[in-house]
Protein backbone atom coordinates (compact mmCIF):
# COMPACT_ATOMS: atom_id res chain seq x y z
CA UNK A 1 0.00 0.00 0.00
CA UNK A 2 1.09 3.63 -0.88
CA UNK A 3 0.79 7.04 1.48
CA UNK A 4 -1.17 8.31 -1.19
CA UNK A 5 -3.61 5.13 -0.58
CA UNK A 6 -3.85 6.19 3.00
CA UNK A 7 -4.14 9.90 2.51
CA UNK A 8 -7.33 9.52 -0.35
CA UNK A 9 -8.80 8.13 3.64
CA UNK A 10 -8.83 10.88 5.16
CA UNK A 11 -12.12 12.73 5.35
CA UNK A 12 -10.93 16.27 4.28
CA UNK A 13 -9.66 14.39 0.84
CA UNK A 14 -13.05 12.36 0.15
CA UNK A 15 -15.60 14.59 1.39
CA UNK A 16 -15.88 17.52 -0.49
CA UNK A 17 -15.98 14.89 -4.09
CA UNK A 18 -18.76 12.85 -2.63
CA UNK A 19 -20.66 15.57 -0.22
CA UNK A 20 -24.28 14.47 -1.61
CA UNK A 21 -24.33 11.06 -0.84
CA UNK A 22 -22.44 11.18 2.41
CA UNK A 23 -23.33 12.98 6.01
CA UNK A 24 -23.74 16.53 6.12
CA UNK A 25 -19.97 17.12 7.59
CA UNK A 26 -18.11 20.12 8.95
CA UNK A 27 -14.12 19.77 8.66
CA UNK A 28 -12.05 22.23 11.20
CA UNK A 29 -7.89 22.41 10.44
CA UNK A 30 -6.78 21.55 14.25
CA UNK A 31 -4.09 24.06 15.82
CA UNK A 32 -1.20 21.98 16.61
CA UNK A 33 -1.42 23.22 20.03
CA UNK A 34 -4.37 20.87 20.35
CA UNK A 35 -2.56 18.18 18.61
CA UNK A 36 0.28 18.09 21.05
CA UNK A 37 -3.05 18.32 23.45
CA UNK A 38 -4.17 15.05 22.47
CA UNK A 39 -0.78 13.83 21.91
CA UNK A 40 0.28 14.27 25.73
CA UNK A 41 0.09 11.27 27.66
CA UNK A 42 2.06 13.44 30.34
CA UNK A 43 0.68 14.87 33.93
CA UNK A 44 -3.13 14.44 34.77
CA UNK A 45 -5.98 14.07 32.61
CA UNK A 46 -7.16 17.48 31.96
CA UNK A 47 -10.29 18.91 30.20
CA UNK A 48 -9.51 22.03 28.37
CA UNK A 49 -11.08 25.32 30.28
CA UNK A 50 -14.27 26.02 28.05
CA UNK A 51 -14.84 29.53 27.51
CA UNK A 52 -18.52 28.99 27.24
CA UNK A 53 -18.69 26.93 30.35
CA UNK A 54 -20.04 24.07 28.93
CA UNK A 55 -18.12 21.66 30.71
CA UNK A 56 -18.25 17.51 30.05
CA UNK A 57 -17.48 16.76 33.62
CA UNK A 58 -18.21 19.58 35.64
CA UNK A 59 -16.13 19.79 39.04
CA UNK A 60 -14.42 16.82 38.13
CA UNK A 61 -12.04 16.60 36.09
CA UNK A 62 -11.04 20.54 36.20
CA UNK A 63 -11.72 21.19 39.94
CA UNK A 64 -8.38 20.33 42.10
CA UNK A 65 -10.04 21.58 44.91
CA UNK A 66 -10.66 17.80 46.04
CA UNK A 67 -6.93 16.62 45.46
CA UNK A 68 -5.80 19.89 47.42
CA UNK A 69 -7.57 18.66 50.44
CA UNK A 70 -6.14 15.25 50.29
CA UNK A 71 -2.73 16.50 49.48
CA UNK A 72 -2.76 18.68 52.49
CA UNK A 73 -4.23 15.77 54.87
CA UNK A 74 -1.07 13.43 53.11
CA UNK A 75 2.13 15.32 53.86
CA UNK A 76 3.14 19.12 54.68
CA UNK A 77 1.35 22.15 52.79
CA UNK A 78 4.89 23.31 51.80
CA UNK A 79 5.58 19.77 49.72
CA UNK A 80 1.77 20.05 48.03
CA UNK A 81 2.84 21.09 44.41
CA UNK A 82 0.80 23.77 42.03
CA UNK A 83 -1.52 21.26 39.95
CA UNK A 84 -1.05 21.84 36.17
CA UNK A 85 -3.74 24.72 34.88
CA UNK A 86 -5.87 23.46 32.29
CA UNK A 87 -5.23 24.45 28.46
CA UNK A 88 -7.59 26.36 26.71
CA UNK A 89 -8.59 26.82 23.08
CA UNK A 90 -11.12 29.70 22.75
CA UNK A 91 -10.71 30.23 19.07
CA UNK A 92 -11.48 26.47 17.89
CA UNK A 93 -13.89 26.05 20.40
CA UNK A 94 -15.75 28.97 19.30
CA UNK A 95 -15.57 27.54 15.70
CA UNK A 96 -16.70 24.34 16.94
CA UNK A 97 -19.54 25.69 18.83
CA UNK A 98 -20.65 27.65 15.53
CA UNK A 99 -20.67 23.76 13.29
CA UNK A 100 -22.55 22.33 16.20
CA UNK A 101 -24.97 24.94 16.04
CA UNK A 102 -24.99 24.59 12.14
CA UNK A 103 -25.19 20.95 12.19
CA UNK A 104 -28.59 20.75 14.75
CA UNK A 105 -27.06 20.68 17.92
CA UNK A 106 -25.32 17.36 17.83
CA UNK A 107 -22.84 15.94 16.38
CA UNK A 108 -20.39 12.54 15.77
CA UNK A 109 -17.01 13.43 15.67
CA UNK A 110 -13.71 12.24 13.70
CA UNK A 111 -10.08 12.72 12.81
CA UNK A 112 -8.58 12.60 9.43
CA UNK A 113 -9.52 8.77 9.18
CA UNK A 114 -10.66 7.54 12.62
CA UNK A 115 -13.75 8.04 15.19
CA UNK A 116 -12.78 7.64 18.62
CA UNK A 117 -15.37 5.10 18.87
CA UNK A 118 -13.42 2.79 21.58
CA UNK A 119 -13.99 6.09 24.70
CA UNK A 120 -18.15 5.90 23.56
CA UNK A 121 -18.42 4.32 27.55
CA UNK A 122 -16.93 7.04 29.35
CA UNK A 123 -19.38 10.22 27.33
CA UNK A 124 -22.59 10.37 29.51
CA UNK A 125 -25.11 9.16 26.74
CA UNK A 126 -22.61 5.68 26.18
CA UNK A 127 -22.54 7.17 22.11
CA UNK A 128 -19.87 9.02 20.37
CA UNK A 129 -23.25 11.92 20.04
CA UNK A 130 -21.66 15.09 21.29
CA UNK A 131 -23.21 18.79 21.92
CA UNK A 132 -20.36 20.78 22.71
CA UNK A 133 -16.60 21.05 22.28
CA UNK A 134 -15.78 19.38 25.94
CA UNK A 135 -17.42 16.66 25.00
CA UNK A 136 -15.79 16.22 21.59
CA UNK A 137 -12.09 16.52 23.52
CA UNK A 138 -13.49 14.20 26.66
CA UNK A 139 -13.85 11.61 23.61
CA UNK A 140 -10.87 12.23 21.60
CA UNK A 141 -8.68 12.77 25.04
CA UNK A 142 -9.75 9.31 26.25
CA UNK A 143 -9.45 7.01 22.84
CA UNK A 144 -7.16 4.81 21.91
CA UNK A 145 -8.15 4.33 18.56
CA UNK A 146 -6.63 7.88 17.44
CA UNK A 147 -3.27 6.72 18.36
CA UNK A 148 -3.72 5.42 14.89
CA UNK A 149 -3.85 8.61 13.11
CA UNK A 150 -2.05 10.63 15.25
CA UNK A 151 0.88 8.25 15.55
CA UNK A 152 1.11 5.48 13.12
CA UNK A 153 -1.32 5.95 9.73
CA UNK A 154 1.18 5.09 7.57
CA UNK A 155 2.98 2.44 9.33
CA UNK A 156 1.91 -0.33 6.74
CA UNK A 157 3.18 1.87 3.27
CA UNK A 158 5.75 0.29 1.70
CA UNK A 159 7.07 3.93 0.82
CA UNK A 160 6.63 5.16 3.70
CA UNK A 161 8.22 8.86 4.58
CA UNK A 162 5.72 10.29 6.90
CA UNK A 163 5.65 9.47 10.47
CA UNK A 164 2.31 11.71 10.58
CA UNK A 165 0.36 13.18 8.05
CA UNK A 166 1.04 17.39 7.85
CA UNK A 167 -2.09 18.67 9.41
CA UNK A 168 -5.46 17.21 11.39
CA UNK A 169 -8.47 17.68 10.90
CA UNK A 170 -11.71 17.29 13.10
CA UNK A 171 -14.78 16.29 10.88
CA UNK A 172 -17.70 16.80 12.56
CA UNK A 173 -20.48 14.94 11.19
CA UNK A 174 -24.51 15.99 12.15
CA UNK A 175 -25.51 13.16 14.55
CA UNK A 176 -28.15 10.92 13.61
CA UNK A 177 -29.34 8.69 16.52
CA UNK A 178 -31.76 6.70 14.68
CA UNK A 179 -29.04 5.10 12.42
CA UNK A 180 -29.82 1.26 12.15
CA UNK A 181 -27.06 -0.77 12.19
CA UNK A 182 -28.42 -3.78 10.05
CA UNK A 183 -28.62 -1.56 7.21
CA UNK A 184 -24.64 -0.30 7.14
CA UNK A 185 -22.56 -2.00 4.75
CA UNK A 186 -18.82 -2.37 4.22
CA UNK A 187 -18.12 -2.82 0.58
CA UNK A 188 -14.53 -3.93 -0.88
CA UNK A 189 -13.15 -2.43 -3.81
CA UNK A 190 -10.08 -4.84 -5.37
CA UNK A 191 -8.68 -3.97 -8.29
CA UNK A 192 -11.22 -1.40 -9.12
CA UNK A 193 -13.74 -4.10 -8.77
CA UNK A 194 -16.58 -4.40 -6.50
CA UNK A 195 -15.21 -7.92 -4.97
CA UNK A 196 -17.57 -8.17 -1.88
CA UNK A 197 -19.88 -6.87 0.49
CA UNK A 198 -20.19 -7.53 4.11
CA UNK A 199 -22.68 -6.50 6.72
CA UNK A 200 -20.49 -4.08 8.71
CA UNK A 201 -21.90 -5.08 12.34
CA UNK A 202 -21.41 -8.56 12.33
CA UNK A 203 -21.91 -9.32 16.29
CA UNK A 204 -25.67 -9.35 15.53
CA UNK A 205 -27.71 -11.55 13.41
CA UNK A 206 -30.75 -9.24 11.56
CA UNK A 207 -33.59 -11.25 10.20
CA UNK A 208 -34.59 -8.97 7.71
CA UNK A 209 -31.63 -8.84 6.40
CA UNK A 210 -32.01 -12.41 4.75
CA UNK A 211 -34.99 -10.88 2.66
CA UNK A 212 -33.15 -7.85 2.07
CA UNK A 213 -30.27 -9.46 0.99
CA UNK A 214 -30.67 -9.25 -3.25
CA UNK A 215 -32.19 -6.14 -3.05
CA UNK A 216 -29.24 -4.42 -0.93
CA UNK A 217 -27.13 -6.63 -3.34
CA UNK A 218 -28.07 -4.71 -6.54
CA UNK A 219 -28.49 -0.95 -4.87
CA UNK A 220 -24.58 -1.24 -3.79
CA UNK A 221 -22.99 -2.24 -7.24
CA UNK A 222 -24.95 0.50 -8.95
CA UNK A 223 -24.49 2.94 -6.88
CA UNK A 224 -20.51 1.67 -7.05
CA UNK A 225 -20.99 2.01 -10.84
CA UNK A 226 -22.61 5.06 -10.62
CA UNK A 227 -21.38 7.15 -7.75
CA UNK A 228 -17.60 5.66 -6.49
CA UNK A 229 -15.96 3.68 -9.14
CA UNK A 230 -14.29 6.84 -11.35
CA UNK A 231 -14.19 9.49 -8.46
CA UNK A 232 -12.44 7.29 -6.08
CA UNK A 233 -8.71 6.94 -7.34
CA UNK A 234 -7.01 4.14 -5.54
CA UNK A 235 -6.87 0.65 -7.02
CA UNK A 236 -7.60 -1.43 -3.56
CA UNK A 237 -9.76 0.39 -1.03
CA UNK A 238 -13.10 -0.44 1.10
CA UNK A 239 -16.36 2.06 1.82
CA UNK A 240 -18.69 1.60 4.37
CA UNK A 241 -22.42 2.76 3.26
CA UNK A 242 -25.61 3.28 5.24
CA UNK A 243 -28.81 2.42 2.89
CA UNK A 244 -31.92 4.16 4.29
CA UNK A 245 -35.35 3.19 4.36
CA UNK A 246 -36.33 4.36 1.24
CA UNK A 247 -32.92 3.02 -0.59
CA UNK A 248 -30.75 5.53 -0.90
CA UNK A 249 -26.90 4.68 -0.01
CA UNK A 250 -24.86 7.22 1.86
CA UNK A 251 -21.49 6.40 2.31
CA UNK A 252 -20.21 7.14 5.87
CA UNK A 253 -16.38 6.29 5.18
CA UNK A 254 -13.32 4.98 3.14
CA UNK A 255 -10.67 2.70 4.30
CA UNK A 256 -7.43 1.66 3.15
CA UNK A 257 -7.28 -1.65 1.91
CA UNK A 258 -5.81 -4.65 4.85
CA UNK A 259 -3.30 -2.96 7.31
CA UNK A 260 -5.69 -1.65 10.11
CA UNK A 261 -9.20 -2.08 8.01
CA UNK A 262 -11.08 -4.87 9.31
CA UNK A 263 -12.27 -7.33 6.66
CA UNK A 264 -15.38 -8.17 8.96
CA UNK A 265 -17.01 -11.34 7.36
CA UNK A 266 -14.10 -12.52 5.32
CA UNK A 267 -10.30 -13.02 5.30
CA UNK A 268 -8.05 -10.17 3.25
CA UNK A 269 -6.87 -13.62 1.06
CA UNK A 270 -10.42 -14.54 0.57
CA UNK A 271 -10.85 -11.28 -0.71
CA UNK A 272 -7.92 -10.70 -2.82
CA UNK A 273 -8.74 -14.05 -4.75
CA UNK A 274 -12.36 -12.56 -5.95
CA UNK A 275 -12.77 -12.13 -9.30
CA UNK A 276 -15.49 -9.50 -8.73
CA UNK A 277 -18.28 -7.33 -10.63
CA UNK A 278 -16.67 -8.02 -14.09
CA UNK A 279 -18.14 -11.36 -13.80
CA UNK A 280 -20.62 -12.16 -11.42
CA UNK A 281 -18.32 -12.96 -8.85
CA UNK A 282 -19.58 -10.45 -6.31
CA UNK A 283 -19.69 -11.73 -2.72
CA UNK A 284 -22.30 -10.60 -0.40
CA UNK A 285 -22.01 -11.83 3.42
CA UNK A 286 -24.36 -11.29 6.08
CA UNK A 287 -24.84 -13.35 9.44
CA UNK A 288 -27.03 -16.20 8.19
CA UNK A 289 -28.24 -17.17 11.79
CA UNK A 290 -27.71 -16.69 15.19
CA UNK A 291 -25.07 -19.20 16.08
CA UNK A 292 -22.90 -17.14 13.10
CA UNK A 293 -21.90 -14.23 14.76
CA UNK A 294 -18.82 -12.38 15.42
CA UNK A 295 -17.26 -10.50 18.45
CA UNK A 296 -16.68 -7.22 18.27
CA UNK A 297 -12.98 -6.53 18.13
CA UNK A 298 -13.01 -2.97 18.60
CA UNK A 299 -15.72 -1.87 20.60
CA UNK A 300 -15.95 -3.54 23.43
CA UNK A 301 -16.06 -2.56 27.33
CA UNK A 302 -14.58 -5.16 29.94
CA UNK A 303 -17.74 -7.18 31.05
CA UNK A 304 -17.25 -6.61 34.58
CA UNK A 305 -17.10 -3.12 34.03
CA UNK A 306 -21.19 -3.17 33.12
CA UNK A 307 -22.26 -6.25 35.19
CA UNK A 308 -23.19 -4.73 38.55
CA UNK A 309 -25.58 -6.95 39.64
CA UNK A 310 -25.61 -8.46 43.32
CA UNK A 311 -22.03 -10.65 43.49
CA UNK A 312 -20.58 -9.17 40.08
CA UNK A 313 -17.25 -7.62 40.86
CA UNK A 314 -18.96 -3.61 41.14
CA UNK A 315 -20.81 -4.99 43.66
CA UNK A 316 -17.57 -7.05 45.79
CA UNK A 317 -15.71 -3.86 45.48
CA UNK A 318 -18.34 -1.35 46.87
CA UNK A 319 -19.28 -3.89 49.78
CA UNK A 320 -15.61 -4.02 50.58
CA UNK A 321 -15.31 -0.30 50.55
CA UNK A 322 -18.08 -0.24 52.55
CA UNK A 323 -16.92 -2.77 55.11
CA UNK A 324 -13.10 -1.02 55.23
CA UNK A 325 -14.44 2.43 55.94
CA UNK A 326 -17.18 1.35 59.04
CA UNK A 327 -13.75 -0.77 60.00
CA UNK A 328 -11.94 2.94 59.84
CA UNK A 329 -14.73 4.80 61.79
CA UNK A 330 -14.60 2.33 64.60
CA UNK A 331 -12.89 3.90 68.16
CA UNK A 332 -10.28 1.53 67.79
CA UNK A 333 -9.19 2.84 64.46
CA UNK A 334 -10.12 -1.09 63.07
CA UNK A 335 -8.29 -4.02 63.14
CA UNK A 336 -5.28 -3.75 65.78
CA UNK A 337 -3.43 -6.75 64.87
CA UNK A 338 -1.17 -4.76 62.37
CA UNK A 339 -0.19 -2.27 65.55
N1 LIG B 1 -23.20 10.93 11.82
C1 LIG B 1 -23.35 9.84 12.58
N2 LIG B 1 -24.30 9.80 13.54
C2 LIG B 1 -24.44 8.72 14.34
N3 LIG B 1 -23.68 7.61 14.22
C3 LIG B 1 -22.72 7.59 13.27
C4 LIG B 1 -22.50 8.70 12.41
N4 LIG B 1 -21.49 8.40 11.56
C5 LIG B 1 -21.09 7.17 11.89
N5 LIG B 1 -21.83 6.66 12.91
C6 LIG B 1 -21.69 5.31 13.51
O1 LIG B 1 -20.34 5.14 13.93
C7 LIG B 1 -19.74 4.03 13.29
C8 LIG B 1 -18.28 4.31 12.97
O2 LIG B 1 -18.22 5.38 12.05
P1 LIG B 1 -16.96 5.61 11.13
O3 LIG B 1 -16.80 4.46 10.18
O4 LIG B 1 -17.06 6.96 10.52
O5 LIG B 1 -15.80 5.59 12.23
P2 LIG B 1 -14.39 4.93 12.13
O6 LIG B 1 -13.70 5.24 13.39
O7 LIG B 1 -13.71 5.34 10.85
O8 LIG B 1 -14.73 3.36 12.08
P3 LIG B 1 -13.90 2.21 11.34
O9 LIG B 1 -12.46 2.46 11.63
O10 LIG B 1 -14.42 0.98 12.00
O11 LIG B 1 -14.26 2.37 9.91
C9 LIG B 1 -20.58 3.79 12.05
O12 LIG B 1 -20.53 2.43 11.67
C10 LIG B 1 -21.96 4.25 12.49
O13 LIG B 1 -22.64 3.20 13.13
Amino acid sequence: MKQEDINRCQIQEWYPKFKSVSVRTIIHELPESFVEYLQDDSGPFLLPLSVSNEDALPNRINNPIGEEDYQVAEGSEDEAEEPPSPPSFPELELSIKESIKTLGGAVFPKLNWSSPKDSAWISTSGTLRCSSFSEIALLLRSSDSLVHDLCHAYDSCSDKTLSRPPKFFLALRRWYSSLLPAMEFRCFVWGRRLVSISQREVTTFYPELVEMKTGVQKLLKKFFIDIVKEKFESENYTFDVYVTKDERVKILDFNPWGAFTLPLLFTWEELEQKDGEGGDGLVFRIVESQCGIRPGLKTAVPQDYLDIGPGSGWDRFLKKADEELRMQKMPSGGDSSNL
